[in-house]
């Protein structure tokens, strides 16, 4: 296509949205317009069945749970009047033990103010409040947020060693839905202990985020936590940022959160229009629609130019691909469906592997975020006339030309600045097209079954080291690996017990292992 051509289309599928001040173009997205009608019978059922899933329709079947979000930024679309009033309510606290806790009007047994928060979550629990605080959270926050987001010992005490002169002002949250996944739950505990161990009494400084009754909440509600925030049956871990899950750690930083979600609940309303070319989040749909052949062909690279939107791609991450990575379709079929994404962000990436997406296996697509302002203020001028700023935005557009000029598609999303009711829409936009691309392929996008099965298989893990030590603690002689599999009842497991012992001889766990350590089999092993 010539450039006259591409100016013609640019601007015939420019979307813009006024009152945002955000633009979507899909004009280097090579489809058709033979393509695009061809799409508009699954648009019509995708725009019918987002309609019924905004009323309270069972649109997770495998769960059997309404899919809510969406009314979180707007709860008179609850479907019945109590929940938009827990809706509403829920709110409201979050505001008030915020601002509480800023003034000091909550205030630690041993300080005046709370300094610093530990949010403790995972998944949908983490990646939410993480994204947030780096795109949101003002320089100088009326609380710093800190994140243990994993099981790893060394990352804990990382955490916990920036904080040691700070633990007696730091607030703590613990974010889990299910108040089950051992992550948290370890990091609680471990954090708990750490408390103990300042003479510190945990319950003063904790404040669950989980569903009512779960573990979680039963063991706050026993020890007295300083406070408990629902999260709801019908709002999803990935979708979950608007909820209290995102809006406390948001409102203790600072952030806006009234903004996050008037932006959310305009780009809901933007995204609701049943008409592709006027809905970013169906334009988006129908994209990614083209670029994978509604299988997931290709990758989806999203590259924010904006260091405070680092973390975006990792957010989509979760919210895609656990979304839409799915074995079957809603019939049943097996379909291995998804589409895989990743990034980092823009002008970075481009000396790291914008290489290979120019050049190399044309197996993806690119989303580039673009912000209009560069800065708060005036820029100084790095060569005469131009800025720092002008060099970003330039390598953003030359990215865009030379991945077409190659074949390679690719979307821009472009917003005026990052702000709280901006990052509310992009959170809203992405969760809306995710929606609509999984109504397209015909998938539950709102279930994880494939999580399970690790999840699953870790338990399975630990409970066999639980016979492995039963079986060495009775032992006087050294064994092989293999007569400890034995022993334990668990000669197919052999590899597994092997791995076992030798992570808990390199942690000093009171297990040796003689030989030599590059041949497993040689290895003599006993308790010391
Ligand atoms: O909030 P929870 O229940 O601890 O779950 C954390 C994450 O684990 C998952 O259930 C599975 O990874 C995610 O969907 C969820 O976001």
């Amino acid at each position: 296509m010539d450039a006259k051509a591409l100016w013609q289309r640019y601007q015939n599928w420019l979307y813009f949205h006024e009152g945002l001040g955000l633009y979507l173009d899909v004009s280097r997205m090579r489809f058709d317009d033979a393509f695009v009608e061809s799409l508009q019978p699954k648009f019509d059922k995708a725009f019918a069945d987002m309609a019924q899933l905004e009323k309270g329709a069972i649109a997770n079947p495998d769960e059997n749970r309404m899919v809510g979000h969406y009314w979180l930024r707007n709860p008179d679309l609850a479907p019945t009047p109590e929940l938009t009033q827990e809706i509403v309510q829920t709110l409201e606290q979050i505001e008030a033990f915020a601002e509480k806790v800023q003034t000091g009007a909550i205030h630690p047994p041993r300080a005046n103010r709370f300094t610093d928060v530990i949010s403790i979550g995972i998944g949908g629990s983490a990646l939410g409040p993480e994204f947030v605080a780096e795109a949101l959270a003002p320089d100088f926050p009326p609380l710093k947020i800190h994140f243990i987001d994993n099981s790893d010992p060394a990352g804990i005490d990382r955490t916990l060693n920036h904080l040691r002169n700070n633990l007696a002002s730091t607030l703590v949250l613990v974010i889990s839905k299910s108040g089950g996944t051992p992550e948290p739950r370890n990091g609680m505990i471990e954090v708990k202990k750490a408390y103990a161990g300042h003479n510190l009494d945990f319950a003063q400084y904790a404040v669950a985020i989980t569903s009512p009754d779960s573990n979680l909440d039963k063991v706050a509600k026993s020890e007295s936590w300083l406070a408990r925030f629902p999260m709801y049956d019908w709002v999803g871990g990935r979708t979950s940022e608007m909820s209290a899950v995102g809006l406390v750690p948001a409102a203790l930083q600072g952030i806006d959160i009234r903004a996050m979600l008037d932006g959310a609940k305009e780009m809901d309303d933007a995204t609701r229009v049943p008409d592709v070319k006027n809905n970013p989040a169906a334009l988006l749909a129908l994209s990614w629609y083209f670029s994978g052949n509604g299988r997931g062909e290709k990758d989806m690279v999203v590259l924010p130019y904006k260091d405070s939107l680092l973390l975006f791609s990792r957010y989509l991450q979760q919210l895609v691909m656990e979304s839409l990575g799915k074995e079957k379709d809603l019939d049943g079929n097996i379909v291995h469906q998804g589409i895989a994404v990743y990034g980092n962000k823009g002008s970075t990436d481009q000396h790291a592997y914008v290489q290979q997406l120019r050049e190399g296996v044309p197996n993806f697509f690119a989303t580039l975020i673009e912000v209009l302002e560069d800065r708060k203020g005036p820029s100084p001028e790095i060569d005469p006339g131009v800025t720092a700023g002008d060099y970003l935005s330039g390598f953003l557009q030359g990215t865009r030309q030379a991945l077409y000029e190659n074949q390679r598609d690719s979307i821009t999303v472009t917003i005026p600045q990052v702000n709280a009711r901006t990052v509310g829409a992009l959170i809203a936009l992405y969760e809306r097209a995710v929606g609509l691309y999984g109504i397209l392929v015909n998938i539950n996008a709102y279930h994880q079954p494939g999580v399970e099965a690790g999840k699953k298989a870790a338990a399975a893990i630990l409970d066999l080291q639980s016979r492995v030590l039963a079986v060495l603690q009775k032992e006087t002689t050294a064994l092989s690996v293999e007569q400890i599999a034995e022993k334990a009842g668990a000669a197919d497991q052999v590899e597994a017990i092997y791995k076992i012992l030798r992570h808990l001889h390199t942690n000093q766990r009171g297990i040796v292992l003689q030989g030599n350590l590059g041949q497993p089999s040689s290895l003599k092993v006993s308790a010391s």
